[in-house]
């Protein structure tokens, strides 16, 4: 049993605190909106008042915040967890971020005596809410033995992939793929409805041979309904696309697909769908293709 404090209860860290509390451990979430608490109290966790009162006694402090200036506030910032956790402590950070800031960040914790795994996560709201998410971790292989027990409550895919930033860069890699899988279902499913192909059928099978994917098997339902709740936000995928893309660079790697998929992604933010599940980037398919995109 760990005591844990979980800082940021949206669509991911909600469902993954209550697993945490579900396998037996003791744990306070935070968020800035506090009716973000509900279900982890529900599940027998507490609603922390702050930051401050989320970390006190904690051994473990989870993060699952939007973006690296996210991350860095709960960590850095006066009242962060810098300041008021106890030293020792050993910090999770689940968000997806820059992997140079992870890495700034883990010898900042290193110095004032503190040790970060970065953890992203891919599987999605479907893979948070199962216990199912694929984790890719970064940092010390003994703080990772330690995490590893807390990691099998959330996902089902744990792997060390290096030091410190290496879970981030993988995290950077899966986005590129993930984008590029969302563009090409959406390209296909317009060209199917351009041929009057029963388009249920179409992706049923599709599924079943190379072309199938994890990609196709969640987010079909959204596409073929035209649903767009998130989900994982457009906002959050142009963050990652922008990751990878800086990431790219300073490594001196062309990744001319990542690099359309980012601008595609980026359209659909000036068109106004950022809040709206990643899968609609199918609207701007529609879009180029003259189609009414309601
Ligand atoms: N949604 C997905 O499918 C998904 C999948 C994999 C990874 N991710 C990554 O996980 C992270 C979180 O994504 P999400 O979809 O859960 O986002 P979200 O916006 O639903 O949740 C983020 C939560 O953090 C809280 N928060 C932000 N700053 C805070 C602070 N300083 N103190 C306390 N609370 C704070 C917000 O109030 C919000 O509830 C992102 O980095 C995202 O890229 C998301």
């Amino acid at each position: 049993m760990t005591n844990i404090a979980f800082i940021g209860l949206g669509i991911m860290g909600n469902p993954m605190a209550v697993h945490l509390a579900n396998a037996g451990h003791v744990v306070a979430g935070f968020d800035r909106s506090p009716e973000r608490a509900v279900a982890l109290v529900e599940a027998g966790g507490r609603a922390a008042e702050s930051l401050a009162d989320a970390v006190k006694g904690a051994d473990v402090v989870c993060v699952m915040v939007p973006d690296s200036p996210d991350v860095e506030a709960v960590l850095t910032g006066e009242e962060g967890v810098f300041q008021l956790a106890e030293t020792g402590t050993l910090i999770i950070d689940f968000s997806s971020i820059r992997p140079d800031v992870t890495q700034r960040l883990a010898e900042q914790a290193r110095a004032v005596g503190f040790r970060l795994l970065d953890a992203p996560v891919s599987g999605g709201e479907a893979g948070a809410r199962n216990a199912a998410l694929s984790i890719m971790v970064g940092g010390e292989a003994d703080d990772f033995a330690i995490a590893k027990p807390l990691f099998d409550a959330v996902g089902k895919t744990v792997v060390h992939v290096g030091p410190s930033g290496s879970g981030q860069t993988v995290k950077a890699a899966n986005q590129l793929i993930v984008a590029a899988n969302i563009q090409a279902v959406s390209e296909a499913l317009v060209f199917l409805e351009a041929y009057g192909v029963d388009t249920k059928a179409a992706l049923e099978v599709l599924g079943g041979g190379l072309a199938g994917s994890a990609v196709l098997q969640q987010k079909k339902e959204n596409m073929l309904s035209r649903s767009f709740q998130p989900g994982f936000r457009i906002d959050l995928h142009h963050k990652d696309m922008g990751i990878v893309t800086a990431a790219a660079r300073e490594a001196g790697v062309v990744v001319p697909l990542g690099a359309l998929v980012a601008q595609l992604v980026a359209s659909a933010r000036a068109n106004g769908d950022g809040g709206l599940d990643h899968s609609a980037l199918l609207r701007g398919v529609e879009r180029l293709s003259g189609k009414d995109v309601a």
